[in-house]
């Protein structure tokens, strides 16, 4: 595999984003409603939130795969329209969270890494003899850190972790601008997280790669991505680079998702439940969302304004942007749970 520079990556650009799914013949839910985010090249941007906020309906509107009723996708400043069917898998591949389905049991390694050089062939111009292939997936396997014999065995016979390095070297294959991780660790043990966590970094950085990081999880995203991006059901909340984000969270609810990642630790896990209740959180449940902000429901510190008219982003009081009309008025935040490394269960990053 050439070895790719930052000028190779692309930067992505999503403005004002809407998707609605279709329910029935008249109604459709949105799911994402007015997102803008960007994936300046060469960087890795996190996309954070609960299930359902709307993470993958975004990864899948990149993706060329999601009903989008307005707004812009840009890959290389390129819309998604002009890529085309053919040119987007070049440009931009995905790693899925279950390293378990995503691979097909009955094709060898070698088989499954090259089948995207061999359905692009065509649209690429690059027709590799078979040997060729042969030596661009043995390089691939050698990139993830698994031995060359790889390509000759099939999937049940790899653990999950070794899975998920045969589906990064399935998506880098092709050489793609940009990488989305869609869950990617999610699935995984948390010291095999870590390793992948780790390799995904490397490869961000030796092949200059620009990458979208999609988890609902704040403790692994920090540590991968320069800047986060914090989704409340289809909107943004807040914005910021991702040191901030996770030691001064400026929205309540980024503060909830800080308090909601697990901790390996049972004491700490103790001290982060007990501050969890003394948050006071309503019960989670989805309310109407009108003007009110989305997030007015589940917030301790929703005032009749949060309920009445909905926050747009802006300036935020610690840097970055928030959605929140009650940012200057939290409490200060100090979670000293997530200051040491060792907090976070991520210790061998
Ligand atoms: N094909 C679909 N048809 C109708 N509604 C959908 C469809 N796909 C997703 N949704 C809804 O859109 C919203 C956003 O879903 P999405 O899967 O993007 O969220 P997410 O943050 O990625 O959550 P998860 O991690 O659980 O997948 C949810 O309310 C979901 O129920």
């Amino acid at each position: 595999m050439k070895g790719a520079t930052t000028a190779d990556a692309a930067e992505l650009t999503v403005s004002d984003l809407v998707v609605d799914y279709p329910i029935g013949r008249r109604k459709h839910r949105r799911a994402v409603d007015g997102v803008s985010l960007r994936v300046p090249a060469g960087r890795a941007v996190g996309l954070v939130g609960e299930s359902g906020s709307g993470k993958s309906t975004v990864a899948k509107a990149v993706l060329g795969m999601a009903p989008v009723s307005a707004g812009q996708v840009a890959c290389g400043g390129t819309s998604l329209g002009d890529l085309g069917r053919s040119g987007r898998p070049q440009q931009i591949q995905v790693v899925f969270q279950d390293p378990y389905s995503s691979l097909d049991p009955t094709k060898t390694i070698g088989y499954t890494v090259q089948e995207p050089l061999r359905a692009h062939a065509d649209s690429t111009g690059a027709r590799l003899s078979a040997a060729e292939r042969e030596e661009r997936v043995r390089a691939m396997l050698a990139k993830v850190g698994l031995p060359a014999e790889a390509a000759d065995r099939y999937p049940a016979q790899f653990s999950g972790g070794q899975r998920q390095r045969i589906s990064i070297a399935r998506a880098l294959i092709l050489e793609p601008r940009l990488v989305i991780c869609d869950e990617a660790v999610s699935a995984l043990d948390l010291s095999i997280q870590a390793q992948i966590l780790n390799l995904l970094l490397e490869l961000q950085q030796d092949l200059g790669l620009s990458l979208l990081f999609i988890t609902h999880d704040l403790s692994v995203v920090n540590h991968i991505a320069e800047d986060l991006v914090v989704l409340f059901r289809g909107r943004v909340m807040e914005t910021g680079p991702a040191e901030r984000v996770y030691r001064q969270p400026q929205h309540p609810y980024t503060r909830q998702l800080v308090v909601s990642a697990p901790l390996p630790d049972l004491g700490r896990q103790r001290t982060r439940r007990e501050r969890r209740e003394a948050l006071a959180l309503p019960p989670a449940r989805q309310a109407p969302l009108g003007e009110s902000c989305p997030f007015a429901h589940r917030c301790p510190f929703a005032v009749d304004r949060c309920r009445t008219e909905r926050p747009v982003l802006r300036d935020a009081p610690l840097g970055g942007q928030v959605a929140c009309h009650r940012a200057e008025d939290l409490p200060p935040w100090t979670d000293d749970l997530t200051t040491s490394p060792e907090a976070t269960g991520s210790t061998a990053l």
